[in-house]
């Protein structure tokens, strides 16, 4: 039996789940579309997960042990890895897009391996995590300013490699521990230009993105300035290694305020997300998935 036949059975397969779930969504990983199945469930497109260096470290143990953990581990790698990709690619449309909670399923095709799997996606552990600012700054604003990360960090893609941070919320103590580095550019503006809930103002932000600096942002979105330094002794911050200078005083803003921290990271896009200065979220850049017309 060829590929073409073991995808077509997993698809139908696929399709039949999700409508029996009635499912919110089909995830889909993998070299081929549904252009033609008919369903009234939305199908998104995610590009295939990129293999890690680790995904690809295969050795031929001459000892049966070691030769069956050699091709195990790698198995379980790559179920986990697409599962996880899957999951990831619900929750950022979760997130940033229209994608409603509920069960989704995902259909994963590798050039060796095919799989159906299921998600809930209000229990997605980012999504989870990400409940924990709602205390601190309006979910909608820590939406918002997460679209904008992910925005500078797909066009970081393009290669404008772009690096930023979003403090956001308790204003107060963290305008008494930064000052400006440039102009305030958000000086003197009415709050109706600087609202984060407004798609119209996100154009501006990613621009002042290219400052040096970061952003400082109240808890309902409006931002305060852009170009920031911020002053705070950045000593005991336990962070992942090889981070810099932003990273490490974003970090430790939120451990000396209430403030919540997204940092884009100027190589590779990753996005973080600090609290009480620890690493809360740690998103690796991924394309948004893309929805059947
Ligand atoms: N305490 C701070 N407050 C605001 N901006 C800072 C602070 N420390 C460093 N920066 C600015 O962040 C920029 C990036 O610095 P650095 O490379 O050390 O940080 P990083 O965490 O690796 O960030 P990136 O991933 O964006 O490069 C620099 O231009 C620097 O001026």
């Amino acid at each position: 039996m060829g590929t073409m036949d073991t995808t077509g059975i997993l698809v139908k397969h696929a399709i039949k789940i999700a409508e029996e779930l009635c499912s919110t969504a089909i995830i889909v990983s993998g070299d081929f579309d549904l252009a033609d199945i008919e369903t009234n469930i939305p199908i998104y497109y995610v590009p295939r997960r990129q293999k890690s260096i680790i995904d690809n470290l295969i050795s031929d143990s001459q000892e049966d042990e070691k030769r069956l953990k050699n091709i195990l581990e790698p198995m379980v790698r790559e179920a986990t890895g697409n599962t996880q990709h899957i999951e990831q690619a619900a929750a950022i449309e979760h997130i940033i897009g229209e994608l409603r909670t509920g069960t989704i399923v995902g259909i994963i095709q590798t050039r060796e391996s095919g799989a159906i799997v299921t998600h809930e996606v209000s229990q997605s552990p980012l999504i989870r995590t990400l409940q924990k600012c709602e205390e601190r700054v309006d979910p909608e604003v820590m939406r918002a300013a997460l679209a904008i990360a992910f925005d500078i960090a797909s066009s970081g893609r393009e290669g404008h490699k772009i690096g930023t941070a979003f403090i956001l919320g308790d204003i107060e103590e963290v305008l008494q521990r930064s000052h400006q580095m440039i102009l305030n550019p958000y000086a003197g503006h009415k709050d109706e230009h600087r609202n984060l809930l407004n798609k119209k103002n996100w154009e501006s932000v990613k621009e002042f993105a290219l400052l040096d600096g970061v952003f400082v942002i109240s808890k309902e979105g409006i931002v305060q300035a852009a170009g920031r330094y911020l002053d705070v002794d950045a000593k005991e911050i336990d962070i992942e290694q090889g981070l810099g200078g932003r990273h490490v005083s974003a970090a430790a803003i939120t451990r000396d305020t209430f403030a919540i921290a997204v940092t884009i990271s100027e190589s590779g896009g990753t996005v973080r997300i600090y609290m009480d200065g620890k690493e809360l979220l740690c998103l690796d850049y991924m394309e948004r998935p893309t929805l059947q017309k």
